[in-house]
């Protein structure tokens, strides 16, 4: 099995989280999601992230998007500390964040429109946007005429508008089936490798993980931070998903994965 890899990059880095903690109030007292986390990701760098569930990996992606300030630690983008969103990182949650009542147009120019963009501006960038993932006859479409799949890329068309160099994305892709999942990991892809911008994915699929990112970090229970790094540059091979290497690299993470989960089992049972 391939052991953790401290990998130290001398480019600067795109996104750098380092000590961070993050505690929330709750009913029964305060939550610590994260403790100690440190993540690195170079400019045009694509890493996924794993961990048992609640171990602070959708905390993250909000605390590197600037929509929520760490209790302690710092979180650098540009080796500028994040003060609040900012205009090149975008965000994918699992629900796209489409507006029901504005069209896929609409809906694309939104980030543009949210950043104060000129109307004549954000009419191109789109129209370059839809174009880029297909749904260019679409434009005048509600989101409720399109297929899961056509949202993903709307929710996409909407990155690339903001010309992002940094796209984080919270399982964007468990609401659709099996093949049309794999789908849109190759749009996802191919996407990164034409825009190359730095991105975090979060997943709770190992084999999406493998695809997806040249690094995949396995977190710890919670309060969670990186516990394990697996080195993935083969994934840019063709035909990844039939490598043999790809099924090994699944079962090694496959491994330190359960094994990460049955440490959060027993700390729950513990804690009781
Ligand atoms: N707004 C909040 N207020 C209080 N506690 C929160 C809040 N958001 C998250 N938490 C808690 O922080 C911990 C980490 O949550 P987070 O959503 O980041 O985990 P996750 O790894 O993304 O989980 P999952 O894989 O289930 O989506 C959990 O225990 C959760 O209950």
């Amino acid at each position: 099995m391939t052991e953790p890899v401290a990998t130290e990059s001398h480019v600067m880095p795109k996104l750098d989280m380092r000590g961070v903690r993050q505690t929330y109030a709750g009913v029964h007292g305060d939550v610590m999601a994260l403790e100690d986390m440190n993540l690195s990701v170079a400019p045009g760098e694509a890493v996924a992230i794993l961990g048992p569930s609640g171990c602070g990996k959708s905390t993250s992606l909000l605390l590197a998007a600037g929509l929520r300030k760490p209790s302690a630690g710092s979180i650098l983008v540009d080796n500028e500390p994040v003060a609040g969103p900012r205009l090149k990182t975008s965000l994918i949650l699992q629900d796209f964040g489409l507006m029901p009542w504005k069209t896929v147009e609409q809906n694309a120019g939104l980030g543009l429109q949210i950043r104060k963009v000129p109307k004549s501006e954000r009419k191109y960038r789109v129209a370059r946007a839809l174009e880029q993932v297909g749904l260019q006859d679409f434009a005048s479409s509600y989101p409720a005429e399109l297929s899961g799949g056509m949202r993903q890329r709307l929710a996409m068309a909407r990155a690339l508008t903001c010309e992002t160099d940094l796209l984080l994305m919270d399982e964007p892709l468990s609401a659709l089936d099996a093949l049309l999942r794999e789908e849109m990991q190759d749009m996802l892809k191919r996407t990164w490798q034409a825009a190359g911008y730095a991105q975090v994915l979060v997943t709770h699929s190992i084999e999406e993980a493998v695809y997806l990112g040249e690094r995949v970090f396995v977190m710890t229970p919670r309060p969670g931070r990186l516990a394990y790094t697996l080195d993935n540059p083969e994934m840019h091979a063709d035909d990844w998903r039939s490598d043999p290497l790809f099924f090994e690299r699944c079962r090694d993470l496959r491994e330190v994965l359960t094994s990460s989960v049955a440490k959060a089992a027993e700390s729950e049972a513990v804690h009781a």
